[in-house]
């Protein structure tokens, strides 16, 4: 029996389509993001990449991921900014897609609708659980959604959701491996109550 890791008629076809690539931090979403699109341009087709202009984390140009695989994006302020440099484009890339408005949701159905695949990365939870800014919306109306999990720091299985190790309760606070760290439920449980002692 062949298997066949990729769906290359969706790949190639060039119909509209939304891709979700959610999961916790260092879940590799940044780097499955990177790979389809430099399938798509090996493809010889348009890709735009984009990502929130407040995530200078890396660089303020590229997305980069934690083993530094990177590629040229454009930073943009808001969701609407994606429609004006989305002319004559095949592919639209878009990462830490959990700080945009909800205008994401229907700038992608748009996109989507006027034949562009759209590739999504973005945290599904916070870092107390909750599910994050667009990212459950677009999950819903996308065609596909790949779920990608870390490895737990303390114990080794899977992790879901990424826990904050310094004191601090804004939402949004960027930052790796000084910051957070992906932990599996129980763990992540046990970490709370310690922290609530
Ligand atoms: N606990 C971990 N579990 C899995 N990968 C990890 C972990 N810590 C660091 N990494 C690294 O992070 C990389 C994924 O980075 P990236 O694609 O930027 O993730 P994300 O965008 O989901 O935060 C992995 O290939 C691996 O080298
Ligand atoms: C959980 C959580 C994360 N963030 C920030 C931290 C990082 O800068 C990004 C996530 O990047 P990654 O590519 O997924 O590693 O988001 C935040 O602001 N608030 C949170 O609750
Ligand atoms: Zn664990």
């Amino acid at each position: 029996m062949v298997v066949f890791s990729e769906d290359h008629k969706q790949e190639t076809c060039r119909r509209g389509r939304i891709e979700v690539i959610c999961g916790s931090m260092f879940s590799g979403k940044t780097e499955e993001l990177i790979r389809r699109l430099k399938r798509a341009t090996f493809a010889k087709q348009k890709v735009e990449i984009f990502k929130p202009a407040i995530d200078t984390r890396y660089s303020e140009q590229a997305v980069v991921s934690h083993d530094n695989n990177s590629i040229q994006s454009t930073p943009v302020d808001s969701s609407a900014s994606i429609l004006l440099f989305s002319s004559e484009i095949d592919v639209v890339g878009i990462d830490e897609a959990q700080f945009f408005d909800d205008g994401l949701i229907n700038v992608c159905n748009e996109l989507a609708n006027r034949g562009i695949r759209v590739i999504i990365a973005g945290l599904d939870m916070d870092f107390k659980g909750i599910p994050f800014g667009p990212i459950p919306a677009l999950c819903a109306i996308a065609d596909e959604v790949t779920k990608v999990h870390a490895i737990c720091v303390k114990c080794g299985n899977l992790a879901y959701v990424s826990h904050r190790t310094v004191a601090n309760e804004k939402r949004v606070l960027l930052g790796e491996k000084q910051e957070y760290e992906p932990l599996c439920r129980c763990c992540y449980q046990q970490a709370l109550q310690k922290e609530h002692k």
